[in-house]
């Protein structure tokens, strides 16, 4: 009964608004307009619908692998060489191209450009006749201050699911041959996501030079985890494998983790338990982001735990580089990792299935046992300072001859650059070939620098002052006689397990035209060496 009584009080009211001549054209007009509004968003809907019923949409994000796997599959497909807005991209990342010696013989350095769809930009191709459009779209991170986060998206107009697979097929097999000589190293940003930190050559096994048998049990057994997934689902085990590589600097543990990468065909993360901010929380979230099949990597696990610990005081040689991280200046640690965060996050609830780590360390008698236990590090190895047998191996492999060059070149190269004699003044080999020498040996190369006096007074030039090895020509060819004579005689001089491998490589690049005054002047160079090492630890204590 209210409500009649309401509309008894109202109706005058809307009877007298009504009666408003002026309003009662606004009321039509909102009718009406209203009635086309509605009629406009129900076409929009339904054209929507049609659309999406006849197209294909994915989306595509750049933190995911399959992004990069489209980029590449994009820059490969024959209409994308048509498209007239691209972005252009000379890094690694997505040019798909998985020859490094093409890239050495490619003198424009042109070989590795890639055409990468433009930001904001939108491109219609053709795939096996369908028709296709490609967005690519940046957009910030909410509350991460300048990171972006890029996304493609791509609708194909078609009914048919199968095709998104084949292009996903497609595009994956493009990444893994543009990745065939390459492994993708990682490292985590500020905000805990994992960034693309560079692409690096994969480096051949036989380059890591160890005594026998070490290298084969590493190398076997992260083979062996990896095929004995159903073995582990079908026990409970968590499927993971730790390796600890311990032992002296410059043995080889970061070189042979890297070769292993390329080996085994994993990408490798790093990290980085001293980055500044990183705390147990950002670890053990880092190590669940992992994907199922990689390489996660430790460097100085002792260091970056323990604050009160640093690494001894170890002479750099002059070459000793790790292949994997570009060198950095030591950064102050601002580690927040504790002990337990970094165990809960290597085998908590979070921590990622199939995945394999490599922790390194110099200090492995410092580690705390709960760290160093099976499950979290299955296999520990040691790494010791060189031995004669490592030492032969690689003088042998240092100087070995390079693959056959085009003939043309080599005699282009014969013709530039004169024959070198021996040492003693006869040619080392009655071989015609061997007597080539294909580079120029620089008496001035390993002098120290020449001081404007002992400039020619006929030359005008004034010799340029440096410190170092000049990387310049090649070494001589040698016979396999030779070369093992050579290498018997370098590794003879040199004492079991005093000097590292790192520090023999420096030798050996210093001498890198040498070879015969490598073998001859090894023991000077040791003794040199060891005097300096004595003087430096005397300087400590
Ligand atoms: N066993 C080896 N075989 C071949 N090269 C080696 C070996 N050990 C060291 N090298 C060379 O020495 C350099 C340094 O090696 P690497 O970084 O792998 O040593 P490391 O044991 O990881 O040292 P650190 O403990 O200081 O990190 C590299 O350029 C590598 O080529």
């Amino acid at each position: 009964m209210a409500a009649p009584a309401a509309f008894n009080e109202f109706g005058p009211l809307i009877s007298f608004i009504l009666s408003i001549s002026a309003l009662r054209d606004w009321a039509k007009l909102l009718i009406i307009g209203s009635f086309f509004e509605t009629c406009r968003r129900l076409l929009a809907i339904l054209w929507s619908s049609t659309i999406d019923s006849f197209f294909l949409t994915a989306s595509f994000e750049d933190h995911d692998d399959t992004y990069k796997w489209m980029m590449i599959w994009l820059s490969k497909q024959p209409s994308w060489k048509n498209v007239r807005n691209v972005n252009i991209s000379t890094g690694d990342r997505y040019s798909g191209n998985a020859s490094h010696s093409e890239e050495e013989s490619d003198p424009s350095g042109l070989s590795n450009i890639s055409y990468l769809p433009a930001l904001s930009g939108s491109y219609t191709l053709w795939y096996k006749y369908r028709w296709m459009r490609i967005t690519r779209v940046s957009e910030p991170i909410p509350g991460w201050g300048p990171n972006h986060r890029d996304s493609l998206n791509i609708s194909i107009f078609t009914r048919n699911h199968g095709i998104l697979t084949t292009i996903l097929q497609e595009a994956k097999k493009a990444y893994q041959d543009a990745q065939g000589s390459s492994i993708t190293v990682y490292v985590s940003d500020s905000t805990n996501c994992w960034r693309e930190l560079a692409t690096r050559r994969k480096r051949p096994l036989e380059s890591i030079i160890l005594d026998p048998g070490i290298r084969e049990l590493v190398v076997e057994d992260a083979q062996d985890f990896l095929a004995s997934k159903g073995w582990y689902a079908e026990r409970g085990i968590p499927f993971r494998r730790g390796y600890l590589l311990y032992g002296a600097p410059g043995s080889g543990k970061t070189s042979l983790i890297h070769s292993i990468a390329g080996e085994l065909e994993l990408d490798v993360y790093i990290i980085s338990l001293s980055r500044s901010g990183l705390d147990d929380t950002g670890l053990s979230e880092l190590i669940s982001d992992l994907p199922e099949r990689c390489i996660a990597l430790m460097e100085d696990i002792d260091a970056a735990l323990h604050n009160s610990l640093s690494r001894e005081d170890v002479p750099t040689p002059p070459n000793h580089t790790s292949e994997l991280i570009p060198s950095s200046p030591p950064a102050h640690n601002t580690s927040k990792v504790s002990l337990s965060g970094l165990l809960n996050a290597l085998d908590g609830i979070g921590a990622q299935e199939g995945r394999i780590l490599f922790a390194t360390t110099n200090k492995y008698s410092s580690l705390d046992p709960a760290l160093c236990r099976p499950g979290r590090m299955d296999l520990h190895v040691e790494f010791k300072l060189a031995s004669r047998y490592q030492a032969d191996v690689l003088f042998k492999r240092f100087y070995l001859p390079s693959s056959p060059k085009p003939a043309a070149d080599d005699d282009q190269e014969a013709k530039s650059s004169p024959a070198q004699s021996h040492p003693n003044g006869s040619t080392p080999d009655g071989d015609p070939d061997n007597l080539i020498d294909l580079g120029v040996t620089d008496d001035t190369t390993n002098s120290p620098p020449s001081s404007p006096s002992a400039c020619s007074e006929k030359s005008e030039r004034v010799a340029p002052t440096y410190v170092g090895t000049r990387h310049r020509g090649h070494a001589p060819k040698l016979s396999s006689d030779q070369l093992s004579a050579l290498a018997g005689q370098f590794a003879s001089a040199i004492p079991e397990r005093v000097v590292s491998m790192a520090a023999l490589q420096g030798y050996l690049m210093s001498q890198k035209n040498r070879p015969w005054e490598a073998a001859k002047e090894v023991s000077d160079w040791l003794q040199k060496e060891l005097a300096d090492k004595k003087a430096r630890n005397e300087t400590k204590s």
